[in-house]
């Protein structure tokens, strides 16, 4: 597999970056996804959920270039993807590493691939910075062998912010970390974005997670011949707090819509019964307006303004158990009957119609 050097034109702010059409995959007789058709806009972020085995790494790793479809197209920026590319970072839900390198190397190994006219100190500092981001300076020259799993998990993540590509491609990339680390990281994310404009696509089991980061959330129905049936737009202002999400009523008709998806639509919409071109929803707005100042229950006084939306990875709804739990309507892991839930319904009638 060759890796592509080439310098794309950019696109111009919101447009169009990557369409993906009519993509498929097969093993043997059985098709994990088809038509499967999206797009992700310059500046965006998209986060993906959907059970276990439906083909979300298969989706990303053909978008990284790591795979290739059954059929269908992958076209980035203008171009067919055919393999990997400098363009578009990756962290992989392992962390892949290079085991013979230190932390340093491993990160310098990228920044020199992508910048191979760089001095040497032009390429420690950059090391330094991502290194410094992911709180791992202590950790320098040690190899992977020495390093924890979480570790392991942020080395990956420097290394890919560190080459600064125009596209990120995160597989589940906060999984392995801590409550703090991840709340740090996810912070960390959302400036270097909305600083440089990144096209983000991540896969996430965290619905909670995915309503802090994402501007869209594709929910993806179940294999086999698993789709995008849905696309879910996060109406929630960009500037999203993690301490202070659940204060906007939008939270909870968000959230209800992607664990109920989750937990009954993604079964219902399973082979082949989900549309190929998915339909749009704003299920965090009442038929399908924006909501009016004052119209809207406020959050429940007794949920601690304190309260981390993804406090740990715990809080994530673990979406191959979500259907045994009665959908949580809250962003913690607190006791329950401290905070009430909501009485909203989160679909509005033309939504409901939408996805009927
Ligand atoms: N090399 C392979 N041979 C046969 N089947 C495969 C192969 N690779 C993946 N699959 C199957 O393809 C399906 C999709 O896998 P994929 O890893 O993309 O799912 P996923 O949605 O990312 O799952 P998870 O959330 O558990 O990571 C799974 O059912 C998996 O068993």
């Amino acid at each position: 597999m060759s890796i592509e050097h080439d310098v794309v034109t950019p696109a111009a702010p919101g447009a169009v970056r990557v369409r993906v059409e009519a993509l498929a995959k097969h093993y043997g007789g059985t098709t994990v996804f088809d038509g499967v058709n999206f797009s992700l806009h310059e500046g965006e972020f998209v986060c993906i959920v959907g059970h276990s085995g439906c083909g979300k790494t298969t989706i990303l790793n053909t978008l990284a270039g790591l795979e290739q479809a059954s059929s269908g197209h992958v076209i980035v920026d203008g171009r067919e993807v055919v393999g990997p590319g400098l363009d578009r970072g990756v962290v992989f839900q392992g962390h892949a590493l290079m085991p013979w390198l230190t932390v340093r190397q491993n990160i310098a190994f990228a920044v020199r691939s992508k910048w191979p006219d760089w001095s040497r100190a032009e390429v420690e500092a950059q090391v330094r910075k991502y290194v410094d981001l992911v709180g791992l300076s202590a950790a320098l020259d040690r190899k992977p062998s020495e390093l924890s799993g979480g570790m392991k998990q942020r080395v990956g993540i420097a290394r890919a912010f560190a080459i600064e590509p125009r596209m990120l491609l995160l597989d589940e990339p906060f999984g392995a970390l801590d409550a703090l680390t991840r709340g740090t990281i996810q912070d960390e994310l959302l400036k270097i974005c909305a600083a440089t404009r990144q096209t983000v696509f991540m896969i996430t089991h965290d619905v909670d997670e995915a309503i802090l980061l994402a501007d869209r959330v594709f929910l993806m129905a179940n294999g086999p011949r698993a789709r995008v049936a849905e696309v879910v737009v996060n109406t929630m202002p960009r500037d999203r707090q993690r301490a202070t999400l659940h204060h906007d009523p939008q939270y909870y008709r968000l959230r209800n819509h992607l664990v109920d998806f989750l937990v009954a639509r993604s079964a219902q919409l399973s082979d082949g019964r989900a549309p190929e071109h998915p339909p749009e929803v704003r299920p965090g707005w009442i038929d399908d307006a924006a909501p009016a100042a004052g119209e809207l229950p406020v959050a429940p006084a007794s949920l601690p303004s304190s309260s981390p939306v993804s406090p740990s990875p715990s809080a994530a709804i673990p979406i191959a158990t979500a259907a045994v739990a009665s959908a949580p309507s809250v962003p913690t892991n607190e006791p329950s009957s401290r905070m009430p839930a909501p009485t909203l319904d989160p679909l509005s009638p033309s939504q409901r119609r939408s996805i009927a």
